[in-house]
């Protein structure tokens, strides 16, 4: 007898087609992601979910009685609430290491876009607001040879490193929970401090999980240390910078720019000020967003998932906050 499945989000045809052969699959055919109380009501008979962010919580696991196994297409699991999960023997999974470039190469594109200020004059030029005469006010910063600091030195601010480092000839700087002499060696990396970080980096990506310790990792006194014309990088989730902060530093001229891909809350809201200030460049979260990556994202998410209800140990299982 297959297992029955509930998939939350449309998922490409082959990743579909495997889910089929293995599973009775249940989906939400609605247009945008499934309303929370619709989820709740269909996973009554669910063994296994297949999802991509929407929280995992003792209150939606209390709605799945005979659920077995959560799979996530990304690599972030911020919304597992792992202890629940463990309580019940729920098995939840991820899709690292798939992703790295392409996250990398947008978050290369948000250095280059906030430094030469590529949005912003894409807009100038289209408004029609260029003049021969202008110069100096087109002017941005370079980032070759500059001093890329990584915080979060994973999977992707790896990849970020090695494209500053032999790209762009960056030094690189880094801080992380655990020293990595490997990157070390292969980057020639220097390992500091968060605060030297700060004071150091011209550009700063930061890249690590969310989690209670890195939940507003960078507010005031961290955009306090850096300098006039640093660059700050956020590709995470908007929940590990204070917002409000990152707002204060951009008006006040403490930080020169920001790129940002994640926000507390996305859709971001029309209104919200870091929309309205020139120098900081805003995405919808596409740091995985390409068709190849995003098929193997999903193809693995559901490899994981039929291997967890094959009562497998899948690559990806997620066993705490890392
Ligand atoms: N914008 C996007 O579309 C997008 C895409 C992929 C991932 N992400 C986010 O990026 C995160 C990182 O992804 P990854 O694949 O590189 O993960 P990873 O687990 O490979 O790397 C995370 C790194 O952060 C470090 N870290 C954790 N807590 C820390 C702390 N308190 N201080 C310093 N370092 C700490 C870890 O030791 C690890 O080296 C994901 O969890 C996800 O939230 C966003
Ligand atoms: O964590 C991830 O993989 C990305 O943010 C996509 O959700």
């Amino acid at each position: 007898m297959k297992p029955t499945i509930f998939v939350t989000r449309p998922v490409p045809e082959e990743a579909e087609a495997y889910l089929r052969e293995h599973c009775l699959v249940d989906k939400w055919e609605g247009d945008g992601p499934v309303p929370r109380d619709r989820l709740l009501e269909r996973l009554g008979n669910a063994e296994g979910l297949l999802t991509s962010g929407g929280k995992i919580d003792a209150e939606l696991l209390d709605h799945a009685p005979r659920l077995r196994a959560v799979s996530n297409i990304s690599v972030g699991y911020n919304n597992f609430d792992l202890a629940a999960m463990k309580a019940r023997g729920i098995i939840g999974t991820n899709t690292p290491e798939v992703l790295n470039d392409t996250v990398a190469d947008l978050i290369m594109g948000l250095i280059l876009s906030a430094a030469r200020r590529i949005p912003e004059l894409d807009r100038y030029v289209k408004e029609g607001r260029w003049q021969r005469s202008d110069d100096e006010i087109l002017f941005g910063l370079d980032v070759h040879h500059k001093k890329l600091g990584i915080v979060g030195m994973g999977g992707i601010g790896e990849a970020v490193a090695r494209r500053g480092k032999f790209g762009f000839g960056m030094s690189v700087l880094y801080h992380n929970r655990h020293r990595k002499p490997e990157a070390e060696a292969a980057l020639d990396a220097s390992y500091l401090t968060l605060p030297e970080l700060m004071r150091e980096a011209d550009f700063i990506v930061l890249m690590t999980p969310l989690t209670p310790e890195t939940k507003g990792l960078i507010g005031a006194a961290e955009f306090a240390l850096m300098k006039e014309t640093a660059i700050f990088i956020n590709a995470s989730r908007g929940a590990t910078v204070d917002e409000s902060a990152l707002v204060e530093a951009l008006k006040s001229g403490q930080i020169y720019g920001a790129g940002l891909d994640v926000f507390e809350h996305e859709p971001v809201a029309s209104d919200h000020p870091l929309l309205t200030m020139p120098n900081v460049v805003t995405l919808p979260h596409i740091g995985s967003a390409t068709e190849h990556t995003r098929n193997q994202m999903a193809m693995i998410a559901a490899q994981n998932l039929v291997l967890a209800l094959k009562g497998h140990t899948p690559p990806n299982v997620v066993r705490e906050l890392k």
